[in-house]
């Protein structure tokens, strides 16, 4: 307290700045210091001014090492060391991510973030990787003894925001990671993330290593699989393929087809894609392409076939539907133009609307833009301007995608329909089609081989329970090679009495198969059933074609009904304009004669009018002749009595 009185009243040293004076610099440094000052003063007896000087060389230290550190790092940064940034856009992304969880840095690191989908959290990348599953992704938690094995996702640590240091092939790297939540337009967030991997020294080979890593552990993934991909377009951005899946791949022996043309299609394939093939086409100045057509009913394989040769070859299938509303001229073209050189495409309902035109008709449809599909709950915006109409693909648009100059070379093209009778004979000629693939509903040797392929049991399986009869009784005898003979050929005597008991070509492979998964461990039972499933199949089949009729006639009501709207539209827009240029002429006649109106002008002036009255009486007599025509139609329609 007597240093805080001596100090007050001693009087100020001339030149040095009033109390009062720092006081006013301070709170315009720190705002309400001074209060803050004398509250401290008047009850604690601490003299801020004291230790002020020490606060302040602290802060200045603490700053100034700051900008030091950040200026030093900057330089060391720029000229001592590597990096490579990678953004969440980007597949390479996931890549990365996926081997970063597998990093022991990434487990012992303190800070981290949990997943259980370690891919990119960009909102458009992300949507189509939520569904993906990938079996990896799962892990087995162990049940009690008796209780199944759970599959449950499994749980991915990734280091959190900020640097992390960690080792790779003995080198130490900087792995910094950043956050960037980014609005997409009015609707959704996006949350863009950035990681940053730095070595020391100038050669970055060690972080390309890294990404090879990366890479290869995600190609290793995919080894077994089929990389099914989806073209895709938000009406935002330009349209993208997205990969949506990775399946274990189809065999081949699983697609129940003519043997025959299995082969001819796997030898043909085979050959296509053989170096000196391509080598051959380049000599001969021949489009190095190849395309199949495989048509049929909606069930019959056609889609399986596609992924199982994409399987076969070990090459991602591309698939574009073009009755997708987004299957626009512009977006097919821009997605052919992204396609790898090593793919299987399949261009799905070829027979869709647009297509079925012929090239010199050259017609054109206006649909709607496809609305944005977003990934999370998004608002709608009222009041929000209606998406502009864009070009439908048309067969012309279509053939040139195919063999335009922007097609790629080098794919293999599968094109679907279920009505090759509606296809333009340019879309189907040699060189666009080259080999023709029918599917059909199901035969007596196909029905049996469904059955078969559904029944018997592989190696890890528990046989099903198949009954009596003179294959079963070989069963019980302790020898399990026997017993599983036994069984295969037990549900083979099954998969010919079944066969025998479905009409054949009357029902599609899938309706088969999906009458035996309702009964998937008990052939017997599917063998019961088969019975009531054909007569109710035939009823739903019944009353859906009747349904298809009904709404078949009433489209085509509503077609006549707007066609003569829409011709009557036309008529007096045609008699508006006559009028219209009648008027004018009469106008300009009156102009003409310069408002001297003789009693021959008088007479035109009449005529003129006249003309336009007959006009307008026709236009009334019309109308009224098509109003009593439709109330005679609808009246004859119901009838009187
Ligand atoms: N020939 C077949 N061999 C094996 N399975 C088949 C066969 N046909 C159909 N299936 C089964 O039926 C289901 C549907 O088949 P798929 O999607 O391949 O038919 P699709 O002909 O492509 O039909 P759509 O014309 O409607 O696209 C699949 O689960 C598939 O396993």
């Amino acid at each position: 307290m007597a240093t805080c009185n001596s100090t007050t009243h001693e009087p100020p040293r001339p030149g040095a700045a009033s109390p009062h004076q720092q006081f006013a610099m301070l709170d315009m440094i720190i705002p309400g210091f001074s209060v803050f000052s004398s509250a401290a003063h008047a009850y604690a007896g601490i003299d801020l001014n004291l230790y002020l000087p020490m606060v302040l060389m602290i802060c200045g230290t603490i700053w100034s090492w700051s900008y030091l550190y950040n200026y030093g790092r900057g330089i060391v940064e720029k000229h001592l060391m590597s990096t490579v940034r990678i953004h969440t856009d980007d597949e390479i992304f996931n890549m990365l991510m996926a081997w970063v969880a597998k990093q022991r840095f990434a487990s012992k690191s303190r800070r981290f973030i949990v997943n259980t989908n370690v891919n990119s959290r960009a909102w458009m990348m992300w949507r189509f990787h939520w569904n993906e599953d990938d079996e990896d992704d799962e892990e087995e938690s162990s049940g009690s003894v008796g209780v199944e094995k759970k599959k449950q996702k499994k749980l991915q640590y990734t280091p959190s925001y900020g640097t992390h240091i960690f080792w790779f092939r003995g080198q130490p790297l900087l792995f910094e990671r950043s956050e960037n939540r980014e609005q997409m337009g009015s609707l959704m967030v996006s949350e863009k993330e950035e990681i940053n991997i730095s070595c020391f020294g100038r050669n970055p080979v060690i972080l390309k290593e890294l990404l090879m890593e990366a890479r290869e552990l995600h190609l290793a993934k995919d080894e077994s699989k089929t990389v099914i991909y989806r073209g895709a377009a938000t009406g935002m951005e330009d349209p993208q393929w997205r990969r949506c899946m990775a399946r274990s791949t189809r065999p081949f022996s699983t697609v129940i087809l003519n043997e025959k043309v299995k082969k001819q299609l796997i030898d043909d394939v085979t050959d296509y894609l053989k170096p000196a093939t391509r080598r051959w086409y380049a000599n001969r100045g021949i489009p190095y392409r190849r395309g199949y057509l495989l048509y049929g009913p909606p069930g019959t394989g056609k889609s399986s076939l596609s992924l199982a040769l994409a399987g076969f070859f070990n090459m991602p299938i591309y698939i574009l539907s073009l009755s997708s509303p987004m299957a626009t001229e512009e977006n097919v073209s821009s997605l052919f133009s992204s396609l790898p050189r090593r793919c299987v495409v399949l261009l799905e309902d070829i027979d869709s609307a647009g297509l079925t035109h012929t090239r010199e008709d050259g017609t054109v449809e206006a649909i709607p833009a496809p609305a944005p599909v977003a990934a999370g709950p998004t608002v709608a915006v009222k009041g929000a301007a209606p998406a502009a109409p864009v070009s439908r693909l048309s067969l012309s648009g279509l053939l040139n995608v195919l063999d335009g100059v922007a097609s790629q070379e080098g794919r293999v093209l599968i094109m679907t329909t279920n009505h090759l009778e509606k296809l333009d004979k340019a879309l189907i000629r040699p060189g666009r089609v080259d080999l023709t693939v029918e599917f059909g509903r199901s035969d007596a040797g196909m029905t049996a081989s469904i059955f078969r392929a559904i029944y018997t049991p592989y190696d890890n399986e528990v046989s099903p329970s198949v009954g009596t009869g003179p294959a079963a009784e070989k069963q019980g005898t302790g020898d399990s090679g026997s017993e599983r003979t036994s069984t295969s050929e037990r549900i083979d005597e099954l998969a010919r009495e079944f066969a025998s008991r479905v009409p054949e070509l009357e029902f599609s492979p899938a309706e088969i198969q999906g009458l035996l998964l309702r009964y998937k461990h008990d052939p017997l039972a599917a063998l019961d059933a088969t019975e009531s499933w054909i007569e109710q199949t035939r009823k739903e089949r019944a009353e859906k074609e009747i349904r298809e009729a009904e709404e078949r006639r009433k489209e085509e009501e509503k077609r006549k009904k707007e066609e003569g709207e829409k011709r009557k539209k036309e008529e007096k827009e045609k008699r508006k304009a006559k009028r219209k240029a009648k008027k004018s002429k009469k106008q300009k006649k009156a102009d003409e004669e310069d408002g001297s109106a003789t009693d021959k002008s008088g007479v035109s002036d009449s005529e003129s009018d006249g003309e336009i009255e007959k006009d307008k009486e026709e236009e009334k007599t019309e109308e009224t002749t098509k109003g009593a025509t439709a109330t005679s139609t609808s009246d004859s329609g119901y009838g009187t009595p």
